[in-house]
């Protein structure tokens, strides 16, 4: 199942123009407040016609201006998630989920017992709304959203109203949504870590139009997406299996480039995980460093540099099969001669990894 969205919508102060493919898996609408991706979501969903283009949802059209064809918003089959939940108050959490079934009027849906499991929502079944933790909320919403046996699910910044404790247990979740339901997501959010943690395909958005779109790992490694991310959220992930839990309080990671150390990561032995490396906590020598406090450095092949108007230079480099990115200066990338094809040595610093930034099973 793949969905096709090719719109243009002109507001007066703000024009959408957008074209792109969400394949199965989560697609991300990354961008700044304002760039247009909830217009996006709400044009697929049927609640804005935009005044020309299509929408497609494989071979069945859902939108198409010049054919004024607009299937009606109930009739497009699609789940949503929003920022709250939007569960019935005086509703249980079990009628909440079987509204969303009773209204997919189909026997084939997904299995009710399999859905709760997934979402760890089972002991929840009999509480109202009201009794709920934010995190538990979306949870239930996203139970409902599936439970109704949707083409494709619509999630706008579904963690945006959570802490950072709420968000950090509700992500394995999603995770693992992404793995076990075949149904293509979409999913607008603002938070890179978030987007590298979950998103197979990456739409990155400004002003109304898509400046890149494609698969995440491919896009996030470009060292043309830097510009438009910002040199604050720009970075690759690493792919990296959990080797060792140390006395130290330290997680030994095996990545295929060479071992990498962070604090401790609560995964068993043998899991896989991602960890994104922000291309500004790079450090890239010539020589080997010797004599340095930081545990993480990686022998690295110079594949492209990126110099822009300003100071910096980005470089992007291969450490085993991973791609990554740097953030040096232009002074240090025309002194240390990186041009491509040449070795040097990446020195990634532990402390700057963050928990929230070490992706689940891949
Ligand atoms: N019905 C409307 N009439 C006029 N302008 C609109 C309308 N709907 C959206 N806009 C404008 O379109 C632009 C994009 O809005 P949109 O909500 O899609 O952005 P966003 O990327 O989702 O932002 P955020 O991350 O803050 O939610 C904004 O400038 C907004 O003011």
């Amino acid at each position: 199942m793949s969905v096709s969205v090719r719109i243009a919508h002109d507001f007066g102060g703000f024009a959408l123009d957008v074209n792109f493919e969400a394949p199965s898996g989560v697609t991300a609408l990354f961008g700044r407040s304002g760039s247009g991706k909830t217009t996006v979501i709400n044009a697929i969903a049927g609640l804005l016609r935009p005044q020309s283009g299509q929408i497609s949802l494989d071979d069945q059209v859902l939108f198409d201006a010049g054919r004024r064809i607009s299937v009606p918003v109930h009739k497009r089959r699609l789940g949503y998630v929003f920022q709250e939940g939007r569960l019935f108050p005086h509703l249980s959490v079990r009628q909440n989920l079987e509204y969303g079934r009773w209204f997919s009027a189909l026997k084939d849906g997904p299995d009710f017992d399999q859905v709760i499991d997934m979402l760890g929502i089972a002991h929840l079944l009999d509480r109202r709304p009201g009794a709920l933790s934010g995190g538990e909320k979306q949870r239930v919403a996203i139970g409902r959203a599936l439970l109704a046996n949707p083409k494709m699910l619509l999630m706008d910044e579904p963690l945006a109203a959570l802490d950072e404790a709420r968000k950090a247990e509700i992500l394995p979740y999603l995770e693992r949504l992404s793995a076990t339901t075949a149904v293509p997501v979409l999913y607008v959010s603002h938070s890179m870590a978030e987007v590298a943690r979950l998103a197979s395909t990456l739409v990155l958005m400004e002003a109304g139009r898509v400046v890149r779109a494609g698969p995440a790992a491919q896009v996030l490694s470009d060292p043309d997406t830097v510009p438009v991310l910002g040199v604050r959220t720009a970075g690759a992930s690493l792919h990296a299996v959990v080797a060792a839990q140390e006395d130290d309080g330290l997680t030994r990671l095996e990545a295929s480039g060479g071992a990498l150390w962070l604090p401790r990561v609560e995964a068993a032995i043998g899991t896989r995980l991602s960890v994104r490396i922000p291309a500004q906590d790079v450090i890239l020598s010539r020589a080997k460093p010797e004599g340095l406090s930081a545990l993480n450095v990686f022998p690295a092949t110079v594949m492209a540099v990126r110099f822009g108007d300003g100071p910096g230079a980005i470089v992007q480099f291969r450490a085993g099969e991973d791609v990554l990115l740097a953030r040096i200066t232009r002074r240090s990338a025309q002194a240390l001669e990186l041009v491509p094809g040449v070795d040097c040595f990446a020195i990634l610093k532990s402390v700057a990894v963050s928990q929230s930034e070490v992706g689940g099973a891949v």
